[in-house]
């Protein structure tokens, strides 16, 4: 028979559930609800031992089964309120998913979300039930209602995993994400980014030497692209290079940096991570991480480059002041941001365009033809804004970024209050939403022929597209990449380079299987090695500068 104080101890318990945790946001502080817990049980046990003179071991032992009691209630309430009053729960889904996040989690072991995604929206269609409040969306109409300009929704709660670190990617505040935005826009103005194209070009010149020096000599082009991006995002965050180019190696920031994402590749909850952040050695090397971005930036303040570069754009507020310790953790945040949104996205992009050249050799012919008139500079470079009007160019980095978005599966988001609608499916408010850019762009809902790698969707044959809305490789509106520009440059020239350049083709004993079969998903994507053998060409009046 259950005792009256048990019975009590579990509605406390089923109460916390229902007035509590079952509103608003509750992942910024679980180390607290942890302290209170252990504080309120050891209270407990000291007065039932010290009041009511229980010996130890029985005012321990009732204390436990009172805890047992409270959680029992609240842990029931959440379950059975997710499995049968959710509002999520007309919606399809793996049946553990509607108890707990943590179901899918278990089967993202591999890394290998963003196939999974596709395969789960394959077997239950356009809205899956992900998590207890998730939903993956891909119906045609999901990316302008989830991302576009006009969209209600809000980032989700994920972008606090940095928190306390804030930059310009983390603000779910709207009026604070503007303002920084406002910030960071004339980083990527007309003039900045001639700018830009002038630091980077050293980077390119060494990456087009390392290639001629292979002779044809198969070579992992998905190490090269991570180390010129790199080598290009750390001369305009900080205004030095990594020197992976000279080096072939990852700098040892760069691997924390990708360390540190690795846990995204399960997609646990938010609070899981700000709790390891209490864990002592738990995130160690993330902080070091950001520790290196901290004297990074410092080290920049004191040297003012000739050929502004991003950071100059985010110094220019200070008007040569000191900065104050928020303006600095906040550009700490920022130094971080533009490694981790800048380097893997240009280089798996690099990686995907030559892994799809390979595969479709003729393209290669045809970009040659369009881009050779361009090529007159002795050097063999070519400035982006000459060639940005070849839409054959341009199709063939939108075919690579819809096939292989750098971002592919989760990118948060979190609907208004009063929900969203979705084509004529309404979405509940407060629901985490996201929509799986791999599974989209597999869609024959949105392409016809998805498969197929066809650039002249993007321009001369626009019927192969039946939802335009849909392809948003850099999303748009308000959160939108805002580097899309500085982006684009680089990916244009570069591959101009290339293949003006080289004659290119899978190495010997390179099917390419391993690229997409070895890949991971850690939040950005990354693709497995892929070996290419560089051929100098000598028919064309391009030279190399070596
Ligand atoms: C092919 C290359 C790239 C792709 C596909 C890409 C894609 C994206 C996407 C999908 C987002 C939205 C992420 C989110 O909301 O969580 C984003 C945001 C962002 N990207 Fe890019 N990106 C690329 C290159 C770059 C570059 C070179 C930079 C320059 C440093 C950059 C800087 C940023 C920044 C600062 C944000 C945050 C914007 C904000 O929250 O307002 N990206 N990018």
């Amino acid at each position: 028979m259950i005792s009256i104080e048990n019975a009590l101890t579990c509605i406390v318990g089923i109460a916390t559930h229902l007035l509590y945790f079952n509103r608003g946001e509750h992942h910024l502080h679980p180390q607290r609800y942890l302290q209170a817990f252990i504080f309120t049980s050891v209270a407990v046990a000291a007065f039932l031992s010290l009041r009511h003179s229980f010996p130890f071991y029985h005012a321990v032992r009732v204390t436990a089964i009172l805890d047992l009691y409270f959680l029992g209630g609240l842990y029931a309430s959440l379950l059975v309120y997710r499995q049968f009053f959710h509002p999520l729960n007309k919606f399809p889904g793996p049946f553990g998913t509607r108890v707990s996040g943590f179901f899918l989690s278990l089967k993202f072991l591999k890394a290998d979300s963003a196939f999974q995604y596709l395969r789960l929206h394959q077997k239950y269609g356009y809205f899956v039930r992900v998590g207890s409040s998730d939903l993956s969306i891909t119906h045609p109409k999901g990316m302008s209602a989830v991302y576009g300009p006009g969209s209600s929704c809000t980032k989700g709660d994920a972008y606090d995993v940095t928190n306390p670190v804030v930059s310009l990617h983390s603000f779910r505040n709207r009026q604070s994400h503007d303002n920084r935005r406002r910030v960071w826009s004339s980083a990527f103005g007309d003039t900045a980014l001639r700018g830009y194209e002038k630091r980077i070009r050293q980077y390119r010149d060494m990456l087009m030497s390392t290639f001629a020096e292979t002779k044809g000599r198969p070579i992992n082009v998905t190490q090269w692209f991570n180390n010129y991006s790199f080598d290009v995002v750390g001369d305009l965050a900080f205004g030095r290079s990594f020197d992976m180019l000279k080096n072939d190696n990852d700098h040892w920031a760069v691997v924390l940096l990708a360390e540190g994402f690795k846990p995204l590749a399960l997609s646990p909850p938010t609070w899981l991570f700000r709790l390891a952040q209490h864990i002592p050695g738990a995130t160690k090397d993330w902080f070091r991480f950001l520790d290196f971005c901290r004297r990074r930036i410092l080290k920049r303040m004191q040297n003012k480059p000739d050929i502004p570069d991003i950071t100059s754009t985010l110094l220019a507020p200070l008007e040569g002041r000191e900065p104050t310790t928020e303006d600095l953790n906040l550009l700490v945040g920022d130094s971080q941001l533009m490694m981790a949104a800048g380097g893997d996205t240009t280089a798996t992009t690099l990686s995907s365009i030559i892994y799809e050249l390979c595969l479709h050799p003729e393209q290669i012919e045809q970009l040659r033809q369009l881009v050779g008139p361009y090529m007159t500079d002795p050097s063999g470079d070519v400035l982006s804004e000459k060639i940005a009007h070849i839409e054959h160019l341009n199709g063939v980095i939108y075919e690579a970024l819809r096939l292989h978005p750098p971002v592919p599966a989760i990118i948060q988001r979190k609907t208004p209050p009063e929900g969203i609608w979705v084509d004529d499916v309404f979405v509940p408010g407060e629901t985490s939403v996201f929509c799986p850019q791999y599974a989209l762009g597999r869609s024959t809902d949105i392409y016809v022929n998805p498969e197929a790698f066809i650039p002249e969707r993007w321009y001369s044959r626009p019927e192969l597209v039946k939802e335009k809305s849909a392809f948003a490789p850099f999303l748009s509106g308000t959160y939108g990449c805002i580097g899309r520009p500085l982006a684009m440059m680089n990916l244009r020239s570069t591959l101009a380079r290339l293949i003006t350049t080289f004659d290119i083709k899978f190495g010997e004993g390179e099917d390419g299987s391993s690229f997409e079969g070895k890949s991971t998903n850690h939040f950005l994507w990354c693709p497995g090695d892929l070996y290419i053998s560089f051929t100098r060409r000598t028919a064309v009046g391009t030279k190399l500068f070596i």
